[in-house]
């Protein structure tokens, strides 16, 4: 088995010069620029960069919602970039599990049926309860979304991302819309699932101080990568401060 610096697993995904451009009527906007990056087994990595310098952009290319216009990704040596539509379904209801800084959940059902949804069309799922358990909330299963207060829903939101038993496991601002205690309550569950599933994680934020749970830390700026560096020493997400 080939390691790298971060001393974690094989090589999940790859980018080769993948580039993004967007084009509105007359104006193109370079949202990636010829971003190469590896992503690697069971590593937690914080993607950091201003407004606009390319994160859920490059996160929506990896998780197969967009397409680079240069460029090509790999997951687990196959090349998604040549992949037929079908091939890419399957890339994302099987292996990707995505958490938004809206939980995207459900009204009319329970945490449990919302979580349900994608166990019922998974192929290796883990049961909807073993989910919600993962995410500490067996005792709230029943309860319907606007019963659950933000944290609760968000960590219904990453039950459902990860029932599947997603290879990556990828999450756009995911304490967005929270406090502070309920902010790091949910970084302790994405944790959590990243330890004890091994799950390749990604997670997007603005908030620098999160960076200190990662493996790595990228940052961004103008759709480039300008820095990748490894953390000598995690903290866990009780002992984060902002
Ligand atoms: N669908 C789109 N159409 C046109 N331009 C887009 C589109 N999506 C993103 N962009 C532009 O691409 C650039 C990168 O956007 P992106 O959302 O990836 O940045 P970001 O780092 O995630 O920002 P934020 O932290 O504000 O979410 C921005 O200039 C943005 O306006």
């Amino acid at each position: 088995m080939v390691y790298n610096r971060t001393g974690k697993g094989e090589e999940v995904l790859h980018l080769d010069r993948v580039s993004k451009i967007y084009t509105m009527g007359e104006v193109q906007v370079e949202a990636l620029k010829h971003v190469s990056v590896d992503f690697y087994e069971s590593e937690l990595v914080v993607l950091l960069g201003s407004s606009g310098s390319g994160k859920s952009t490059l996160l929506n290319i990896i998780g197969g919602l967009d397409v680079p216009s240069e460029g090509q990704l790999y997951f687990r040596g196959k090349e998604m970039t040549a992949a037929t539509e079908d091939n890419l379904t399957v890339y994302r209801r099987e292996s990707i599990g995505f958490v938004f800084q809206f939980y995207n959940l459900i009204s009319s059902l329970t945490a449990l049926e919302n979580v349900q949804l994608v166990t019922e069309i998974s192929s290796n799922p883990m049961s909807a309860e073993e989910a919600l358990r993962l995410v500490n909330l067996s005792e709230r299963m029943h309860h319907f979304p606007a019963q659950l207060s933000g944290g609760e829903q968000q960590r219904v939101a990453i039950a459902r991302a990860v029932a599947k038993r997603p290879e990556l496991l990828l999450c756009d601002e995911p304490t967005g819309a929270l406090d502070y205690e309920t902010g790091k309550l949910v970084l302790e569950v994405i944790r959590k699932v990243n330890e004890e599933l091994g799950t390749t994680t990604l997670v997007i934020t603005h908030n620098v101080s999160i960076a200190a749970m990662a493996d790595r830390v990228i940052r961004m700026r103008s759709g480039e990568i300008t820095e990748i560096e490894s953390n000598k020493k995690k903290l866990s997400p009780s002992e984060l401060s902002w």
